[in-house]
């Protein structure tokens, strides 16, 4: 400890016992430098007492004593500065703090009065010097004392301050005592309003109420907080701050509702990343669909990603939300087809407590709640029950959403990406899905072409999906016999990427050599490719026709182009087309 933090407050002890007694008086530290002084000493602070000098003996003593004649002392006897000294008596007592010296105090005779001053009541004047030592060694344990409270009053807001939750530090009527940075962006608060504003006004006056009664004590507490444009909408925790078993304050503890969200999004599969690179397949058609789906993600318009099942449509719209602005937000998924009618509509809009009977206490965020700042991705739309069509409709229009039961509209900033391997503009006219939501979501159409018309891209899928089975299964094989790929490329893949992947998988667990042969394929693969071999499938030349015109179409997304390369004129495509 360092006396030098307080000399302003030695000086004035010097010279209030300077005062009293009429001799003068000067303070050196533990490393012997002057901190203050009276009389001829107080424009010597700061220069350096020899150690070999009376402060130096009870420095080093650590005890107090008396030099009732200069010169003729033990300890003047030793002190360099012995011939020049002017000093007739001194009295030296050491400042301690929990026995460690820290200073020397000494009263100073320059003549026979003053050490005639000192002598005549010297074991008072020791007991009375003994006592100032104490209060200067009290004021720096104070400072020191002060210091500490200050530095971890410092790092207690660095620590709040860090902590991404919002923080508030409330008594009993709600007046805010204190608060972290993250509560004042939550709220939408400057620094000055904390005077002005109640939690009650944050809160809400039940929320707020129903947190005291609960002993201070409450858990995911749901709050909604509307000013001018501020609209947050979270949850939080409160515990008392207790003192010697009395209540002094609350604690809030605030998280925003889409964080919660996104948490339980994270520890799902929301949080799995998928770039275009994880997109397998160098054909033509496929880099084309790829290239448009990269420049849809630079979008925030609706999506329909049209295509059959396995062919990649939850991967590409996965890759979409990775690759847009919002890759920070949730991507959520659901298939409207796999979930009942009387289910899909809590799934997706939530409920709030007591909504209907069954329904879980504290409600249920939907998946639209779960997706706010991110993608929802809609698969099977197309299976999607009418009256639920009307409403998601209603919720892209107005970007609000409202939980059955509830009585609040809640904003929402979601892009829709749906998925379906239905013809929806069939389904639009054989009135089984509305046009109006058809033409809403249908901003950016894309189209994955099946595994069969890209048969390019099974070369380069094999190689991939061989090496992760590879690494999923433990196993090393290398290669896949070219009679295997020439059955792979015979073969339709009604399951697409998905049917590929498994017949690899199958593959793998049975082989156990280093190479996949003929034998470790699935039978399905094998009757089909026996057919192929000595009874060919006879295919209607209507659908044979339909099959290249699609292939002519996937291929130059250009009607003239394709009429070109099918060897027929414009008008008699569009005819085919229609027909
Ligand atoms: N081009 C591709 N590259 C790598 N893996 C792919 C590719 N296409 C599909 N897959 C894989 O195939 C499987 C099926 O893909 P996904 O679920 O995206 O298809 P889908 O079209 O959404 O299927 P469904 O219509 O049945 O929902 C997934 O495991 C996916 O990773």
């Amino acid at each position: 400890m360092d006396l030098m933090k307080i000399a302003p407050n030695v000086l004035k002890i010097s010279q209030a016992i300077a005062s009293v007694i009429g001799v003068d008086v000067t303070v050196v530290d533990k490393k012997l430098v002057r901190v203050a002084g009276t009389g001829s000493y107080g424009s010597r602070c700061g220069e350096k007492v020899s150690a070999r000098s009376a402060f130096g003996v009870a420095i080093r003593n650590k005890e107090s004593f008396i030099i009732e004649e200069a010169g003729n002392h033990e300890v003047c006897k030793q002190c360099e500065s012995i011939k020049d000294c002017q000093e007739f008596a001194e009295v030296c007592c050491p400042i301690k703090i929990n026995d460690e010296v820290i200073g020397v105090i000494g009263l100073i005779a320059f003549d026979k009065q003053q050490r005639e001053k000192i002598l005549y009541n010297k074991d008072n004047l020791m007991n009375f010097l003994n006592k100032m030592a104490e209060l200067v060694s009290s004021k720096l344990a104070e400072q020191s004392n002060l210091e500490e409270i200050e530095l971890l009053a410092k790092k207690l807001e660095i620590v709040l301050n860090s902590v991404d939750k919002g923080i508030i530090l409330a008594n009993h009527s709600g007046d805010i005592l204190s608060y972290n940075k993250s509560a004042l962006k939550l709220f939408g608060l400057s620094d000055p309003d904390k005077n002005k504003i109640n939690m009650k006004h944050l809160i809400g006056d039940s929320a707020f109420e129903s947190s005291i009664v609960e002993d201070c004590k409450v858990k995911n507490k749901e709050f909604v907080y509307r000013h001018r444009k501020n609209y947050v909408r979270g949850i939080f925790d409160t515990n008392p701050i207790t003192i010697d078993n009395k209540t002094c304050g609350i604690v809030f503890v605030f998280t925003k509702l889409s964080d919660a969200l996104g948490v339980v999004n994270d520890i799902t599969t929301g949080s799995i990343v998928t770039n275009f690179a994880d997109i397998i397949g160098d054909s033509d058609t496929f880099v084309q669909t790829k290239n448009t789906a990269r420049q849809a993600s630079q979008s925030s318009s609706s999506i329909v990603i049209q295509g059959e099942s396995g062919t990649g449509k939850e991967l590409f719209a996965r890759a979409i939300h990775f690759n847009s602005d919002r890759k920070a937000g949730p991507f959520i998924a659901i298939n409207c087809s796999a979930i009942p009618d009387q289910l899909l509509e809590s799934e997706l809009f939530g409920y709030e407590e007591g909504a209907f009977t069954g329904a879980m206490k504290g409600g249920k965020a939907g998946k639209f709640l779960l997706a706010n700042g991110g993608t929802i991705f809609l698969d099977e739309i197309g299976d999607m029950p009418l009256h639920l069509q009307a409403k998601l409709l209603r919720v892209l229009q107005e970007q609000m959403i409202e939980k059955i039961g509830g009585k609040s509209l809640i904003p929402i900033d979601i892009r829709v990406i749906a998925a379906t391997n239905k013809d929806l503009e069939k389904k639009v006219s054989q009135n089984e899905f509305r046009d109006d939501l058809f033409y809403r979501i249908n901003v950016i159409p894309l189209s994955i072409p099946p595994l069969r018309e890209r048969k390019d891209d099974i070369y380069t899928l094999v190689k991939h999906l061989l090496s992760s089975c590879n690494k999923r299964l433990h196993k090393e094989i290398e290669n896949v016999d070219d009679e295997v790929y020439d059955i792979f490329i015979k073969y339709r893949w009604p399951g697409n990427v998905r049917e590929l992947e498994n017949t690899i998988e199958y593959a793998v667990n049975m082989c156990n050599g280093s190479v996949i042969e003929r034998e470790h394929l699935p039978s399905r693969l094998l009757s089909s490719s026996l057919k192929d071999k000595g009874n060919y499938e006879i295919v209607p030349i209507k659908e044979l026709e339909k099959r290249e015109i699609e292939k002519a179409l996937a291929k130059f997304k250009c009607v003239e182009k394709a009429a070109k390369a099918l060897g027929i004129g414009r008008a008699t495509l569009y005819r085919k087309i229609r027909s």
